[in-house]
């Protein structure tokens, strides 16, 4: 394989922000608060365990509404980037972390990262090119705290940072733990589910026959009255639940709702040029952690290959018939993307006039082996494709 070793960035237009918030959204908020109240002030315990779940339900619903962008959000105004590229990367983090000055860095331009806060007002597409890809970087205002309860521009934070491949996390290692916790509450409460996989449910609404709940293991905390109850609560009477592993009732609630992110996260902080060895030490053993020093140049090009290792992105290489293949271009595709990906990346109406495709490499049984559309494809796998006469 052809590597493109380091990377360049470039600065994509600077696009100015209305804020595009309309509040009609005090209600809503009035719910949001009375459940949440109720909800901390109700004991946990088996006794009201069933009484929480559906409060949760409802604390679900009214975060939807007041997160879905038809009825809230005015579309095109500064936030509505293209999702192009490759690959989309969405750096989240509170004010003054230094995201600017990472953009900046990995660019070589200018521009103005101050001390003091609040200065990111714009969402600047940053393009990487890495190992062929074009990685998208999406500097987000660092107003997020609160962005749940619809306050500030955090709303609109948040509904790009749904369309991302990765969110990338960064903080600030001289300042306390609980900005990590804080960033993860807020993506939750939005409906952004970090780091996970979509429950194994099968949920199907149907037009009649009622609830038919099946499990097939053993549940802990989900019960079939409360996700009878759950459903009711969501105006739905006739479906088909089917519960492949012991899952929550959040997580019920999340299958339910359907309109749930699973995004890969990583984390990274900054600024380790103000902490000690041991500090640094114990923050680089956390999972899915990258530590570094915008200012210093430490480990920027560790964090650069991290991205590209967590957007789970593959390569692979076409050739014509009776040719070599192009090793120099290739196609970047993400990984579990099968011929018809390919396909589809080639040319648009290549499905159509698809016969059978021959790979060589690692997805191949034997080199090459002639496959369809469906076949999964590895990275590095060479694709000749054969159209129909
Ligand atoms: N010590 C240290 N300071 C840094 C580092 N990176 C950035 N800073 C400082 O942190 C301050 C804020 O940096 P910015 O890049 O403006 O932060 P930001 O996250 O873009 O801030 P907002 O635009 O307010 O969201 C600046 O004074 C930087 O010089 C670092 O690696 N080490």
């Amino acid at each position: 394989m052809v590597r493109k070793s380091g990377h360049t960035m470039q600065h994509g237009t600077r696009q100015g922000i209305r804020n595009p918030l309309p509040d009609a959204t005090t209600g809503i908020l009035e719910k949001i608060a009375d459940i949440e109240k109720e909800i901390s002030k109700t004991q946990k315990n088996k006794a009201t365990e069933y009484h929480l779940g559906l409060l949760k339900a409802k604390l679900a619903k009214y975060r939807v509404q007041l997160l879905d962008p038809g009825k809230t959000a005015v579309k095109g105004e500064g936030f509505d980037v293209m999702k192009s590229g490759d690959a989309r990367v969405a750096l989240i983090g509170f004010p003054s972390v230094g995201k600017s000055t990472l953009l900046n860095k990995l660019t070589n331009t200018h521009s103005e990262a101050c001390a003091y806060e609040f200065t990111t007002l714009t969402c600047i597409p940053g393009k990487i090119e890495y190992n062929g890809a074009n990685i998208q970087l999406l500097d987000l205002p660092g107003i997020i705290e609160g962005a749940a309860q619809g306050k500030g521009r955090g709303r609109q934070v948040i509904a790009v940072a749904r369309t991302a491949d990765l969110v990338m996390i960064m903080l600030d290692a001289t300042k306390s733990a609980t900005q990590k916790e804080l960033l993860e509450a807020e993506l939750e409460a939005v409906g952004i589910r970090l780091n996970t996989q979509r429950p194994n449910v099968y949920f199907k609404i149907k037009t009649g026959g009622g609830i038919s709940f099946n499990a097939t293991c053993k549940l802990t905390t989900l019960t079939e009255k409360m996700v009878h109850h759950i459903l009711h609560d969501y105006r739905i009477f006739n479906a088909e639940v089917l519960i492949r592993e012991d899952i929550t009732v959040d997580e019920f609630i999340d299958v339910v709702l359907g309109n749930r992110k699973y995004i890969q996260a990583i984390y990274c902080y900054n600024k380790i040029d103000s902490i000690t060895i041991e500090q640094i030490d114990e923050l680089a053993r956390t999972p899915k952690t990258v530590v570094m020093s915008c200012e210093m140049d430490l480990n920027m090009d560790y964090l650069v290959e991290t991205i590209w290792k967590n957007l789970n992105l593959l390569r692979v290489y076409t050739k014509k018939r009776g040719e070599y293949p192009d090793f120099e271009g290739g196609l970047i595709i993400r990984s579990g993307s099968t011929i018809e990906h390919v396909c589809h990346a080639i040319h648009r109406s290549l499905v159509a006039e698809f016969k059978y495709a021959l790979v060589w490499g690692r997805s191949a049984k034997h080199n090459p082996q002639r496959v369809g559309l469906s076949h999964l494809v590895e990275n590095d796998d060479v694709i000749q494709v054969v159209k129909r006469r």
